[in-house]
């Protein structure tokens, strides 16, 4: 019998390389990707991605993954959180550290939130996976290809997530730990 398969759609083949690389061959479902760029309401990270997941689904008419990416920096209570994807485009990754200039609290939560529904999609049926790993804001350090990964030093290494191994940021990030709960959530569910 053919494998059951998952739509994840995002415009980021980067999150998608990793979330391949994280759940490797030990997965029930067969990942198919969807290349479409969600429009994103301003808001919670909850709720972002409560509502980016039924629009994909809206729009695609079968059971959707989405994924939605934050940088909150506690100085800032949070900020620019589910906004640093237009930070990181407007002010590039050497930006960032400028922006806690004045604070010597450089601590930030990076936190994957993935967003599964399946049928009708109420607010209620939306299904989170969230992940969050805790590092500083550092200069940039590192390859570039992607997004800020050259600008956070994970909590316990004296190296960005850029200047990993990607095996070793795919054991670590906060990536894996949201796959690591949407892969139980689908082993004991098939
Ligand atoms: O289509 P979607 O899935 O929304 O993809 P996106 O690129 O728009 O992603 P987000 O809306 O989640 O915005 C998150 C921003 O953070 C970046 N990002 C996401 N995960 C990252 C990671 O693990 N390391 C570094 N940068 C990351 C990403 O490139 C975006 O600029
Ligand atoms: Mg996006």
């Amino acid at each position: 019998m053919a494998q059951k398969t998952l739509t994840f759609v995002t415009g980021n083949a980067k999150k998608l390389e990793e979330l391949r690389a994280i759940l490797g061959t030990n997965f029930p479902l067969e990942i198919i990707s969807h290349k479409v760029d969600l429009p994103e309401l301003q808001g919670e990270m909850e709720e972002i991605s409560i509502k980016k997941c039924q629009e994909a689904a809206r729009r695609l008419k079968k059971p959707v993954l989405i994924e939605d990416t934050s940088l909150c920096f506690k100085a800032l209570n949070g900020l620019p959180g589910p906004y640093i994807k237009w930070f990181l485009d407007k002010i590039k990754p050497e930006g960032l550290p400028k922006l806690l200039t004045g604070w010597e609290d450089k601590s930030a939560e990076a936190v994957c939130t993935f967003a599964y529904c399946e049928g009708s999609c109420e607010d209620s049926d939306v299904i989170l996976f969230q992940g969050i790993t805790k590092g500083q804001i550092v200069e940039p350090r590192g390859t570039r290809d992607f997004g800020w990964d050259c600008v956070f030093q994970p909590e316990g290494f004296n190296k960005t997530y850029a200047e990993l191994p990607k095996e070793e940021k795919n054991m670590i990030s906060h990536r894996y730990k949201a796959l690591e709960k949407l892969r139980k959530y689908f082993t004991e569910k098939l």
